[in-house]
Formats: structure tokens, sequence, C-alpha cells
């Protein structure tokens, strides 16, 4: 099995470190597991003056799955967008052609108390906010700085095409029936012919599966329910922009951003697994970043790109043994409960691993 590591910048490296140690303990007796890492984001303009460079790109394309950690660093915004560090990371999902961006938002029952919502609103919360990855405002052309009548503009543009509609919601709709049967399709058609188009596409393909729920919501409403009503969601499918902003908010619901990882999956089986957390500056370089969700996103890999099964549950359950030792990392503490460090939540996980 190889496996891409590209850790990037600020937490990326110290999260992804845990998460490769849990990888060798998850599979180190049983599989042969070749890591090769690589520059990404600040981390590649260090190295070979581009924030992906050739051979980042060409390391990705050849692993069997990919670890990503986090990348862009404050003042980003001023850079042109090619050169972003942040950028990077849109460039490799457009690259790999993966377009289908897996966000459980999953309430550990021993984080219930962590959550931003009451205990009764939140138990048992187990949702997927389903991203499109590789469209929207996020790569329409044109885009870009003008000047009109003496001042400057900028512009981009939302764009879909009915295709790229079609192919993430036959993925939502396959991975609701794996569920419970129910995709909220998330959009702002009240307002944006993008949204209609997202609607009538949606609308269409839900007629091939009569044994899933389809309903609509605009982004607003969305947000809202979201936060009022959250077990009522099974899988959310929304577009690149609407499901960046709701997969933090959903987030909070699960006590921290440190506990949300992600699947970027494109037709074949070669996926790329992140945290869905960035660079967090704030934190960098102190030990105290929430590893887990870069753990989780292992098991994300273990199960969506190899199959792995039993693998990624034990992955699962020794995070969820460690919570219910008491051990938490700063973004998730509470009182009463032990205080660790990102290399000990790391180390621990591992313990549990090997039981
Ligand atoms: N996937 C990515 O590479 C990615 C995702 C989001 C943001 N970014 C980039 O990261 C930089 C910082 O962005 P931001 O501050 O808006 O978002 P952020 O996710 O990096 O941080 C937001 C807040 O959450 C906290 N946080 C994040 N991850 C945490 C973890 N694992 N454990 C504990 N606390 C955690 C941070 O300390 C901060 O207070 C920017 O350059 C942004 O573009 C990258
Ligand atoms: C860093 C940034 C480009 C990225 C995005 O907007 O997609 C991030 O916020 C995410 O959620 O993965
Ligand atoms: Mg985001």
């Amino acid at each position: 099995m190889k496996i891409a590591v590209l850790a990037g910048d600020g937490i990326g490296p110290e999260v992804t470190a845990e998460a490769v140690k849990v990888l060798d303990a998850v599979l180190g007796r049983t599989h042969r597991l070749e890591v090769v890492e690589a520059f990404i984001g600040q981390a590649g303009i260090d190295a070979d003056g581009d924030p992906l460079p050739v051979r980042t790109s060409e390391v990705a394309r050849n692993a069997d799955a990919i670890l990503f950690g986090a990348a862009g660093m404050p003042g980003d915004e001023a850079i042109p967008y090619a050169m972003r560090p942040g950028a990077s990371l849109l460039r490799l999902r457009k690259e790999l052609g993966l377009f289908a961006n897996f966000r459980p938002a999953l309430l550990f029952e021993e984080l219930i108390g962590a959550s931003t919502l009451r205990p009764e609103v939140v138990r048992g919360l187990d949702l997927l906010i389903l991203r499109e990855l590789t469209g929207d405002v996020y790569f329409g052309e044109p885009r870009g700085f003008a000047t009109e009548a003496g001042e400057r503009v900028a512009f981009n543009t939302m764009r879909y095409s009915e295709g790229e509609v079609e192919r993430i919601a036959h993925v939502a709709f396959r991975a609701a029936r794996s569920r419970r049967r129910k995709v909220c399709s998330v959009d702002k058609a009240n307002v944006l012919e993008v949204g209609q188009l997202w609607r009538e596409v949606m609308t269409r393909v839900g007629r091939d599966y009569p044994d899933v729920e389809l309903t609509h919501l605009f982004v607003d409403a969305a947000a809202m329910q979201l936060m009022r009503a959250p077990l009522a969601f099974d899988v959310i499918v929304t577009g690149n922009i609407f499901g960046d902003i709701l997969s933090d908010a959903a987030a909070m619901l699960t006590g921290s951003i440190g506990m949300l990882p992600s699947a970027s999956l494109g037709q074949g089986a070669r996926g790329l697994y992140e945290p869905v957390h960035g660079t967090a500056p704030d934190i960098a370089g102190k030990d105290i970043a929430n590893p887990l969700a870069a753990i989780l996103s292992v098991a994300m890999m273990l199960r969506q790109s190899f199959g792995l099964q039993a693998e990624a549950r034990r992955v699962e359950d020794a995070v969820r043994a460690v919570l219910a030792r008491g051990l938490r990392t700063a973004d998730i503490h509470q009182a009463g409960r032990e205080r660790v460090g990102t290399r000990q939540m790391g180390d621990a996980v591992v313990d549990a691993l090997r039981g």
C-alpha cells in the first residue's frame, strides 16, 4: 500500500505524524506499507518555489491513497491565486478529479458536553455532508480583478454543469442507501440560476432512487436547521462553497473542528483524506492541536480506498476508547478530564489499538 503524505503547513505536519503512527500500528504486521512524503503549500514554495511542486503531483498520482494535513498561512490572501499556499489543495483536487468530498459529522457520546448544543439536541448525531469539490465559484471562469469607472472590482463566476450536478447527486443517493435513506439537497435556488439547475437535476436524479427521501433547503435555512435540529439530517448534498461553510458549522456540533475527518474521491479508488480543519496558525508548533480528525481520516482511507472495514473500525474504536479514558486535547477539554498534547493523544490511540 503506497500512501502519499502531504503534511503541508502549520499543524498539518503535527497531526499527520500522529495519523501515520496510527496507520502503521493498525497495518504494520499485516500489510506492506510504503509512505512517500512530499511538500505542499508554503512548504512547497520553500522547497521548490511552487505551492504544488511537480514532484508532489506525481507522488500523489502514483499513490494508492493520499493523506493530506493542511496548507495556507495568514496573509495568503494577498498573494496571487496560483501561488497561494492554500490554493495548492484546490489544484490537487482538480488535477486528480476528486469531485466528491465526504465530511461526516459524528458526535462521540463521550464528547456530548463539548458540543455547542444541548445534549438532547445532538445526542446520536451522525450526518454526512457531501460537498461537490471541483466546481462552483471556486473554479468558475472568468475570475479576477478589473477597473470599472475608475475603481477596482473583483469578480468570480458561480457555475455548475448538469453533468457535474448529476454525478454528485448519484453519489449522494447511493450514500443514503447505506445510511438512513434521506437526502437533503442544499442550494440557493430562490436567487441563483446555479441553484435552479442544481435543484432541477437533483429532483430528476432522485426519481431513480424512489427508496430515498429527497428534500430541498435554501442554504440560509439549512444553516439554521443544522443548529436547531441537526438529528433531522442524514445526507446533506451541496455545492463547493456552501459545503465548505456548512461543514465547519457542523464541526462545532461534534465538539471541535479537530474532530472532523474527510475523504475526497473521484471515479477510481484513489482518494485524498484530510482533516476538515486548516493550519491553525494560532496553535501551530505547540503540540496542542487535536490529531483525531487526521486519525479518523485514516479510518476513512482504510474503509474507502482499501476496503479494510475491520481495520477502519479498530481505529474508530481506539479513538472512542481513548476518549472514554478521559483524554482530551485543549479544544475538547472538559472539567475533570486529563488534558493531553498532540503526541500524547496519538500515542494513546496507538496503545489502544495494540490493546
Ligand atoms: N484543508 C486545508 O488545508 C485548510 C482548511 C481550512 C483552512 N486552511 C487554511 O488554514 C489557515 C488558517 O485558517 P483558519 O484559521 O480560518 O482555520 P483553521 O481551521 O486553521 O482554524 C480555525 C480555528 O480552529 C482551531 N483548530 C483548527 N484545527 C484544530 C485542531 N486540530 N485542534 C485544535 N484546534 C484546531 C484553530 O486553532 C483556530 O482557532 C488559512 O491559511 C486557511 O486558508 C486550510
Ligand atoms: C483551504 C481551502 C482552500 C479549503 C476549501 O475552501 O476548500 C478548506 O477551507 C477546506 O474546507 O478544505
Ligand atoms: Mg473549509
